[in-house]
């Protein structure tokens, strides 16, 4: 297995925003699937069309009673079939078990965008129930995991890989999963927002250390900057919208393509009540779903 280098990660710059590469420095090496690389700001033309790859295997699931979206990605080219889980819910863990166990994948990773306030992570779920599988959550976020991520890395399964860019606003640790850029990587690329960007909206800013001046500055510089066709899945929707692009949301998302004033002004007054599993969710996703065996220990 080849071994990436990574960059320590006390080394890199705290405003990912001025400067997207990972400054130099001492390398060091970390689990082998987690590396650091440099994603490069493309422009093309774009459609809604799904993303294509001859090794991806990629579903959609949904979680209805807080509007989740979970996805499930592997690299079925390989023997092991690896497989990864953004943003499982604790709610439908067995079914998201079983349609990876149907497709006969393995899963490696269970990772998370951000500490979500409106539903407990199925991370927890998922590591009593498969021995191995890693949880993933980024350093920023303060949450307990088995890996922590920083903006630049990237983790692999199999010969495809998540490039992690820091999108903090919602809350101070949200990160986006972005597909690989290059050769044998799916193309359109594909960003799992999480509660970033939703499809013509974006996350609410009002709590959990959220800031509408970092969730705008930080959209426009680390998702708006990719390919146009770019397929945007985020970690929820209201009305039932599935898959959007950036050059659509660049065009239409109602937020977004105010001014930075504007946009602040809509955030303040968006006047949303408090999701109502916040005070359970918050406690059991900052240690990434193991309340149980945390309060045990
Ligand atoms: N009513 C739901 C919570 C709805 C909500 O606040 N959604 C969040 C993402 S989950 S913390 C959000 O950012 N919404 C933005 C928006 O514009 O709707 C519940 O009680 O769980």
């Amino acid at each position: 297995m080849i071994q990436l280098r990574l960059v320590k990660p006390s080394l890199l710059a705290p405003n990912v925003f001025s400067n997207f590469s990972p400054k130099p420095g001492t390398g060091f090496f970390l689990p082998p699937l987690i590396a650091k690389c440099k994603p490069k700001s493309q422009m093309s033309s774009y459609s809604t069309s799904s993303s294509s790859s001859s090794k991806l295997l990629f579903r959609q699931l949904f979680e209805k009673e807080s509007s989740t979206y979970t996805y499930l990605l592997a690299d079925i080219s390989q023997p092991d079939r690896p497989a990864l889980l953004i943003d499982p819910v604790d709610k439908t863990v067995d079914r998201d078990l079983n349609v990876i166990k149907e497709l006969g994948l393995k899963l490696v990773y269970a990772m998370n965008t951000h500490v979500h306030a409106d539903h407990v992570t199925g991370t927890g779920l998922i590591k009593s129930k498969v021995p191995g599988v890693k949880s993933i959550i980024s350093k920023e976020s303060g949450s307990k995991a088995d890996l922590h991520v920083e903006h630049g890395d990237k983790v692999s399964f199999g010969d495809l890989f998540l490039e992690v860019r820091a999108t903090p606003g919602h809350t101070l640790g949200c990160v986006t999963y972005v597909t690989g850029d290059g050769p044998d990587q799916p193309q359109p690329r594909m960003a799992f927002t999480g509660d970033a960007l939703l499809i013509r909206g974006c996350g609410r800013t009002d709590f959990q250390g959220g800031s509408s001046t970092q969730l705008y500055k930080s959209v426009h510089s680390q998702i708006f900057t990719l390919p146009k066709d770019t397929l945007l899945y985020p970690a929820h929707d209201y009305r039932g919208f599935t898959v959007s692009t950036v050059g659509e949301e660049m065009q239409y998302n109602p937020r977004l393509t105010k001014d930075e004033e504007t946009f602040k002004s809509i955030m303040e007054n968006l006047n949303l009540s408090y999701p109502k599993m916040m005070d359970v969710a918050v406690p059991a996703n900052m240690v990434c779903g193991m309340q149980d065996l945390h309060s045990k220990a």
